[in-house]
C-alpha cells in the first residue's frame, strides 16, 4: 500500500521503516530539512537498536523515501499517518499545533479518497478536530473528497521501538467506518499473523486508551516508589517486597521497579495531559496528581541520600561525582525529562563537579548543557571514575550491572555508591568496603531503622 507518514521522530521513523520492511511503499515527511537531508544520506537522527540497518536497506530498496514535499506525499498516499509531537502546553494540556498543521496540509493537498490515521498521542476529541480541519480546507478548495480519520495510538517503547513495532502486543484502531478498519487490518496484516492483535473500537475510546495505558504504568511506578520510601522508614527492603508482590499474577512483574523516578517524552506529559482533560470536565484528578507529585519528589530522592551520607549539602562543595547514565532509560540517547537532569542540577547547585558517562547520550548531553566547567563527558565508565569521590548510577544500562567492586573501592576517594536503580546486592558491595545507598534498601533502610 502507499503510505505517507508526517513526523520523522521516534514514532514516525520507526513505524515508517517497519511498514516498509514488510513491503509497503512509504514516504516519511518532515519539516526539518536537515533531518530529511541526513536521512537521505543514511544519517539516522536517533539511536534505536536495529533501526539503522533497516532504514538503510529499505531506503536502498526504494520502499522508504524521505521528503519535505508534503504535497507530493499526500497526493500519492492512500493512507496518511500523523506522527508529529504533542508536547505539553503551559498548563499541561497537549499542544495540538503540530497535529492541526498537518491536518491543514492534508486538506490542502488531498487529491483522492484516503484514510488519515492519527498515531500521535492526542486528547479525546482530537480526531474530530482533525476531521473538521481537513474538511474546511477541502471546502475552501471547493472540492469534495472522501476521507476518514482513524485513531491508532502507538505503544512502542524507546530502546525497544523496532521490536515493539514488528511484534506489537495490540493494535488499537478507533473508527466508525468498518471499511477503514478493514483497510488498516490489511495494512497491519504482516504484524498480525499468529493471533489477532487488532482491537477495534470507537474513536474516542481509542484516544483515551493511550492515556489510560501510560497513566496506569506511571501509577505502578509511583506506587512502588512510595512503597520504597515507606520501606526506608520501617527498615524493610523494597527489592524483597517487589519479589513478594510481583509473583501475584494480578500484580505482575512489569513496571514495579522502584528508582529515581520515571522520565522520557511520554509518561510525564501524558499523565499531566490526562489530568488536564479531567479538570476540564470538572473532575478532580486526585490519583493522577498524586502519581505526578510522587514522581517529582522521587527525582530528588537520590540527592537526599547524598545529603544523608555527607551530613549536609554543603559538604558536596568541591567534591567530584562520577555519574553512570544520562539517558532517561537504557538503549536510547533520549534525555527528555531524564532523572539525570534533576540530579545534575542538584549536584551543581551544591558546588559539586560531575564526570558523566552514558553509552549513547553523550552528544545529547553536550547539546543540552554545552561546555561547562563542572561537567566532564567521559568516553568510558572507568574514565568517569578517575579522580571521583563518589559514584551515582541513574540509568540501568547492562554494562553497569556487574562492576568490579574492589576496583570501585580503590577508585572512589569516599568509597560510596548512590544507586538510583537498585542494581547491586547491598551485602556484596558493602563487603568490598563501599558505603551503598539505594532506593528503599541498603544503607538508607538501616539508617532509618537505627
Ligand atoms: N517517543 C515515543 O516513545 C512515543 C511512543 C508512543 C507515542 N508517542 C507519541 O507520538 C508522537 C510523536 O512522538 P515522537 O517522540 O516521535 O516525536 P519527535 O519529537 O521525536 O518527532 C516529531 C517530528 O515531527 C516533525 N514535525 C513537526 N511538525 C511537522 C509537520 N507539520 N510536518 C511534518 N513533520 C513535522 C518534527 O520535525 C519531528 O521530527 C507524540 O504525540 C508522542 O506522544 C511517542
Ligand atoms: O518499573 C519501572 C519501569 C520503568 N521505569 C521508568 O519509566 C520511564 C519510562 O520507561 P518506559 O515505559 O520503558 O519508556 P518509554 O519509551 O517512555 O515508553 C512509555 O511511553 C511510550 C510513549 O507513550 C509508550 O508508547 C510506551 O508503551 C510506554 O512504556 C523510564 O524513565 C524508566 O526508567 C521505572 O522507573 N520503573
Amino acid at each position: 500500500m502507499h503510505v505517507a507518514i508526517f513526523g520523522t521522530g521516534y514514532v514516525g521513523l520507526v513505524s515508517g521503516t517497519c511498514l516498509a520492511e514488510v513491503g509497503h511503499d512509504v514516504v516519511c515527511v518532515d519539516i526539518d530539512q536537515a533531518k530529511i537531508d541526513g536521512l537521505q544520506r543514511g544519517v539516522i537522527p536517533i539511536y534505536e537498536p536495529g533501526l539503522e540497518p533497516m532504514v538503510k536497506a529499505n531506503h536502498a530498496a526504494g520502499r522508504l523515501k524521505f521528503t519535505t514535499d508534503a504535497g507530493a506525499a499526500v497526493a500519492s498516499a492512500e493512507i496518511v499517518f500523523i506522527a508529529v509531537g504533542t508536547p505539553p502546553d503551559e498548563d499541561g494540556s497537549a499542544d495540538l499545533q503540530y497535529v492541526l498543521a498537518v491536518a491543514r496540509t492534508i486538506g490542502r493537498h488531498l487529491r483522492a479518497p484516503a484514510i488519515v490515521v492519527d498515531k500521535s498521542t492526542v486528547p479525546v476529541g482530537t480526531a474530530d478536530q482533525v476531521r473538521a480541519t481537513i474538511a474546511a480546507e477541502l471546502e475552501s478548495r471547493g472540492v469534495d473528497i472522501d476521507f476518514d480519520v482513524v485513531s491508532n495510538p502507538e505503544f512502542l517503547k524507546e530502546g525497544a521501538a523496532v521490536e515493539d513495532c514488528m511484534r506489537p502486543d495490540r493494535i488499537v484502531l478507533g473508527s466508525r467506518e468498518p471499511a477503514s478498519i478493514e483497510k488498516l487490518r490489511r495494512l497491519y496484516a504482516p504484524f498480525n499473523r499468529n493471533h489477532d492483535r487488532i482491537v477495534a473500537m470507537d474513536v474516542r475510546s481509542a484516544e483515551l486508551t493511550k492515556y489510560a495505558a501510560n497513566a496506569m504504568l506511571a501509577t505502578k511506578i509511583s506506587f512502588m516508589n512510595e512503597i520504597a520510601n515507606i520501606a526506608e522508614k520501617v527498615g524493610a527492603d523494597v527489592e524483597q517486597v517487589r519479589r513478594g508482590i510481583g509473583s501475584d499474577p494480578r500484580i505482575g512483574w512489569h513496571f514495579i521497579y522502584p528508582g529515581a523516578g520515571y522520565g522520557g517524552s511520554c509518561f510525564p506529559k501524558d499523565v499531566q495531559a490526562l489530568a488536564r482533560t479531567a479538570a476540564q470536565h470538572s473532575l478532580e484528578p486526585t490519583l493522577l496528581n498524586a502519581v505526578e507529585a510522587v514522581n517529582d519528589r522521587q527525582k530528588a530522592h537520590l540527592f537526599d541520600l547524598f545529603v544523608r551520607h555527607y551530613g549536609a549539602a554543603g559538604v558536596l562543595r568541591g567534591k567530584t561525582v562520577a555519574l553512570w547514565g544520562l539517558a532517561f532509560k537504557p538503549n536510547t540517547d533520549d534525555m527528555r525529562e531524564a532523572s539525570s537532569r534533576r540530579l545534575l542540577q542538584q549536584l551543581w547547585d551544591a558546588g559539586a563537579r560531575v564526570r558523566a558517562f552514558d553509552p549513547e547520550a553523550r552528544d545529547e548531553a553536550r547539546r543540552i548543557f554545552g561546555e561547562r566547567e563542572d561537567l566532564v563527558l567521559c568516553d568510558t565508565d572507568d574514565e568517569a571514575l578517575q579522580g571521583a569521590d563518589a559514584l551515582a548510577v541513574i540509568t540501568e544500562w547492562k554494562q553497569f550491572r556487574s562492576p568490579d567492586f574492589e576496583f570501585l573501592k580503590r577508585s572512589l576517594r569516599d568509597a560510596v555508591v548512590f544507586d538510583g536503580r537498585n542494581l547491586y546486592e547491598p551485602a556484596e558491595i558493602e563487603a568490598a568496603g563501599i558505603a551503598y545507598w539505594a532506593i528503599g534498601r541498603g544503607r538508607s533502610i538501616r539508617q532509618d531503622r537505627a
